[in-house]
């Protein structure tokens, strides 16, 4: 497959890696330095893009593979306010996209194994409460995580008690009207060249439950990101990388 790869940092350069291995040819490379190469004449000499740029240059890079009907592979996160408009636009341009806050194998088995803990937790709510952690690399952009952010949504969805998640970071941790029983707390760490490490903390007076993942490296959230350029184009819509997974339980 011809891949467009928009976003070089960290994640592109090991994503042409792994799409080389896996017989992938790169056709086009953006990031900062030659935004003006990223037209849709050039998009359309991809058979998909894969985008994995900054919280404040994905939007753009959106809509201008949607322009080009290019399908899409979205890994950036912190766009998440903007996650229904981008979708209404994807289905009405016909151009498949997929997004996903984490592409790799085991967190997306976490998220299944989160959502059913949060299920059974949520009959003993009278006893423990729920809160998260996510850990990250001090470069990064967002927070809390894409990732924490997916968890959270989905504990949400399943936990009564709990009506929005917020995110307690080094800016905010002094607020202490943030704590009130219905906030789901999100603590957001940010300490050296953590890859990425996502808890989920069920405590009560007499124990507490931990739900730990702990990405050694990045070459999982990569290979995912392949694995979905190759799975979506041919598809109409837009996916979540959830369905591409599809674990049967
Ligand atoms: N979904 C998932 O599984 C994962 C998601 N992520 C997310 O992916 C994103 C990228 O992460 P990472 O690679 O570590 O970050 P990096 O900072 O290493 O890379 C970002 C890249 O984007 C480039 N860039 C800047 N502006 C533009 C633009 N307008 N168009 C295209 N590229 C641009 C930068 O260029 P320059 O170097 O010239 O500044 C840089 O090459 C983050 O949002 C992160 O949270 C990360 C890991 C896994
Ligand atoms: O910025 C990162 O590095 C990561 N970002 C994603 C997120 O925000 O969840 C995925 C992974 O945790 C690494």
């Amino acid at each position: 497959m011809k891949i467009a790869l928009l976003g070089y940092g960290k994640m592109g350069k090991m994503i042409e890696g792994i799409a080389l291995d896996r017989n992938h040819e790169i056709v086009l490379k953006i990031d900062e330095n030659n935004i003006s190469e990223l037209t849709v004449e050039n998009l359309q000499k991809a058979d998909v893009a894969i985008e994995f740029s900054t919280p404040h240059t994905v939007l753009d890079n959106i809509y201008k593979c949607i322009e080009a009907k290019v399908p899409l592979v979205v890994g950036t996160t912190g766009w998440y306010g903007q996650l229904q408009a981008v979708k209404d636009a994807c289905v009405a341009a016909n151009t498949p996209i997929m997004y996903g806050s984490n592409f790799s194998v085991g967190v997306n088995i976490f998220f299944q194994i989160s959502k059913i803990a949060a299920k059974m937790m949520d009959n003993f709510s009278d006893q423990y409460d729920v809160c998260m952690e996510e850990i990250h690399h001090i470069h990064k952009l967002d927070s809390p995580s894409g990732t924490a952010i997916t968890i959270a949504e989905d504990i949400l969805g399943e936990f009564k008690d709990k009506k929005q998640w917020v995110d307690v970071n080094a800016d905010n941790s002094d607020d202490v009207t943030l704590h009130k029983p219905e906030n789901l707390i999100i603590n957001s760490f940010r300490e050296g060249e953590v890859p990425g490490t996502h808890v989920v903390l069920y405590d009560s007076e007499v124990d507490r439950i931990e739900l730990k993942h702990i990405a050694h490296g990045r070459q999982g959230f990569a290979l995912g990101a392949v694995l979905a350029a190759e799975w979506l184009p041919g598809k109409q819509g837009f996916y979540s990388v959830k369905e591409m997974y599809d674990f049967k339980i």
